[in-house]
C-alpha cells in the first residue's frame, strides 16, 4: 500500500536511527513504502539534509547496485561541551567523594539518557576512524561500552579481573593498580578479538591509569590495534601516570577531604 512522503519520512528516519551504520540498499526502502526509487531518492535527500543542518549526524550514499545509504550518529561540538558542562556541574554540586579520591558515578551511569548521550558524544570522537570492538573492564565500564558500541555499530566485549570457566580459555595480563600500587590481574576470553581489530578503550574512570594501560596491554597481547582511549571521568593523580594519550569527558580538578566535595569540570576530550 503506498503511504504518503510526510509518513514515509518518519518511519524511514527511525528505521535509519535504529540501523546506525548499517548500508541500506535504497531497494529495501522502495520496497517498504512501495514506492519508486526516484521518490526514495527525494525522501532520503530531505533526510540528509535535516540530519546535517540539525547536527545529529550524517546520511552518506554509496552508489552503484551494491549502494545504498549510511547512517552516522553525531552530535556537535556544540551541543557536546553543554551537556558535558551540565554534568560537571551536576557532579560538583553533590557528595560524591570517596574514600582513595574516588568519586561515586553508579547512579549516573545506571541512567539510560545520560548513557546515550555519553555514548553518541564517545562515538563522535572516532567518526572518522574505523572500529571493530568497543574495550572496557567489569563492572562500571560496561554500561558505558554498551552505549558506544551501539552508535559505532561494533560489539563491546569485558575484561575481567576474576577467571570465570563459562569465559572459556582466556589471555591474561598482570598490571599495577596506580592508584594501590598492588599488582593485579586482568584477563579476556580468547574468543573476544581477532588479531588485527582495531580497538577503542572505554571506561567510567581513571586514576593512577592501571587498568587502561592493563587493557592495553591485553590488546597487545591479542596482536590487535588500539584506536583510541575515552573515560567519562577522571582524576588527578599526584603519582606518575601510566597513560598519557586519551581522552577523558570529566575532570576531577580538586578534592576536598575536609568538607568532601570536588570540583569538577569538563576534560580534554575537547582539546583533542
Ligand atoms: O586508573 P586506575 O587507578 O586503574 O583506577 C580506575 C579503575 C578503578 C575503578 O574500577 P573498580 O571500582 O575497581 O572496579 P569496578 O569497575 O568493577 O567497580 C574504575 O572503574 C576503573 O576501572
Amino acid at each position: 500500500m503506498k503511504i504518503r512522503r510526510s509518513e514515509r519520512l518518519i518511519d524511514m528516519t527511525q528505521y535509519l536511527l535504529e540501523h546506525p551504520h548499517d548500508l541500506i540498499p535504497l531497494t529495501f526502502f522502495a520496497e517498504r513504502y512501495s514506492s519508486a526509487k526516484s521518490s526514495i531518492s527525494e525522501d532520503l535527500a530531505i533526510v540528509k539534509k535535516t540530519f546535517k543542518e540539525r547536527g545529529s549526524g550524517f546520511l552518506e550514499t554509496i552508489p552503484g547496485a551494491a549502494g545504498g545509504v549510511v547512517y552516522t550518529p553525531s552530535i556537535t561540538d556544540e551541543a557536546a561541551r553543554e551537556y558535558i558542562e551540565s554534568l560537571a556541574e551536576r557532579l560538583s554540586e553533590e557528595d560524591r567523594l570517596l574514600p582513595g579520591g574516588y568519586v561515586y558515578l553508579s547512579d549516573m551511569l545506571g541512567q539510560p539518557d545520560l548513557l546515550r548521550m555519553v555514548g553518541r558524544i564517545i562515538a563522535a570522537q572516532y567518526l572518522d576512524q574505523e572500529i571493530d570492538a568497543v574495550m572496557t573492564v567489569a563492572t562500571k565500564g560496561v554500561p558505558i561500552a554498551q552505549a558506544v558500541s551501539y552508535y559505532l555499530n561494533a560489539p563491546f566485549v569485558i575484561v575481567r579481573r576474576d577467571s570465570k570457566i563459562t569465559e572459556g580459555s582466556t589471555v591474561s595480563v598482570n598490571y599495577v593498580s596506580g592508584s594501590s600500587e598492588r599488582i593485579e590481574k586482568m584477563e579476556l576470553s580468547k574468543r573476544s578479538l581477532e588479531r588485527g581489530s582495531k580497538v577503542l578503550i572505554v571506561d567510567d574512570f581513571m586514576k593512577g591509569g592501571g587498568t587502561v594501560n592493563g587493557m592495553k596491554s591485553l590488546i597487545e597481547e591479542f596482536e590487535a590495534e588500539l584506536v583510541g582511549i575515552t573515560v567519562f571521568a577522571e582524576s588527578r593523580f599526584k603519582g606518575e601516570r601510566a597513560i598519557s594519550d586519551y581522552r577523558s569527558l570529566l575532570y576531577v580538578k580538586d578534592v576536598n577531604t575536609s568538607t568532601k566535595t570536588i570540583t569538577v569540570v569538563p576534560g580534554n576530550c575537547f582539546d583533542k
